[in-house]
């Protein structure tokens, strides 16, 4: 049974030591930029510090697509059939508005005229919900927008996608569904919606390119009933299928953290 995790910063290798303490505990808890982690086993007598590998790196999914072209939809159904848990990262950027923070004002202009917002804010609303997760396979929706978003992601958590979920599908369909949403969105109008379509050409192409590279990359016509569509994502997962029913239940900012085994 894993116990306590104890002192990390002072067992874990002097080339973490540049990393903040958050990132030293996820790192050690979920193991990410090493893909294997260390935690302090300190239930049996003698054994105190020894470091033993524990915990598998999560399993993340990143989520792209342009503007209407399907991603909150289908992470649904994901969801429902794997069991990942769903960030949206515009979902966190439009919580920042609702609930006036410091950034609030700042991210609701940016939004409502398609801009994208600094990756730092971003990623650190991200970081904050990986971290703070029971769950250990995430799927990250509308996200990375830019290779900043993606570089800033790399640096700050430390983390790489294991699988990357590109929703293809014709500007004039996106178009259409967007002004069809009737969700309130302040960028659902035909004006932010321009800005939006060119802006993932300009920034989101680069990042697609990037992962077709890596071999990382999923593409999916995105046309089509939205059960069609997800006929298309059912097999991308079935390899993973193993991986993801062995999810463990670990929070590093839990003062305890609990094994399966
Ligand atoms: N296959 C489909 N066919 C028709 N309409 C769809 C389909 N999939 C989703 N929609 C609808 O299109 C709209 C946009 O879908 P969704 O919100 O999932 O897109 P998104 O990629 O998350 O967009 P955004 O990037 O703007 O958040 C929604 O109203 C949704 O119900
Ligand atoms: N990585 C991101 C994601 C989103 N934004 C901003 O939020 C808007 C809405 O995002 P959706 O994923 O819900 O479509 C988007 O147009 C950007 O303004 C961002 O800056 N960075
Ligand atoms: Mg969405």
């Amino acid at each position: 049974m894993w116990r306590r995790v104890a002192s990390l910063s002072s067992t874990i290798s002097s080339s973490s030591r540049s990393l903040s303490r958050n990132q030293v505990f996820f790192q050690a808890a979920f193991g990410l930029s090493i893909r294997e982690s260390y935690a302090t086993e300190i239930s049996k007598p003698g054994e105190e510090g020894v470091l033993r590998p524990k915990e598998k790196a999560p399993f993340i999914t990143f989520v792209l697509g342009g503007p209407g072209s399907g991603k909150g939809t289908q992470c649904e159904k994901i969801v429902e059939t794997f069991g990942l848990t769903h960030l949206s990262a515009g979902d966190l950027l439009r919580r920042e508005i609702a609930m006036h923070t410091q950034n609030g004002a700042m991210i609701l202009n940016l939004i409502k005229d398609g801009k994208i917002v600094p990756s730092e804010v971003t990623v650190k609303l991200l970081q904050k919900e990986l971290e703070s997760s029971n769950s250990s396979k995430f799927l990250i929706d509308g996200f990375p927008r830019t290779e900043e978003n993606r570089v800033a992601f790399e640096r700050i958590v430390g983390a790489d996608p294991d699988v990357v979920l590109f929703f293809d599908c014709p500007e004039e369909e996106m178009v259409k569904r967007v002004l069809n949403r009737n969700q309130g969105r302040v960028d659902d109008n035909i004006t932010t919606m321009k800005k939006r379509l060119k802006i993932f050409e300009a920034l989101n192409r680069p990042v697609i390119d990037y992962y077709k590279n890596k071999g990382k990359l999923y593409t999916i016509n995105a046309i089509g009933t939205v059960d069609d569509i997800f006929k298309q994502v059912l097999p991308i997962f079935t390899p993973f299928e193993e991986q993801l029913k062995q999810s463990r239940h670990v929070n590093p900012k839990s003062p305890l953290v609990e094994n399966s085994s």
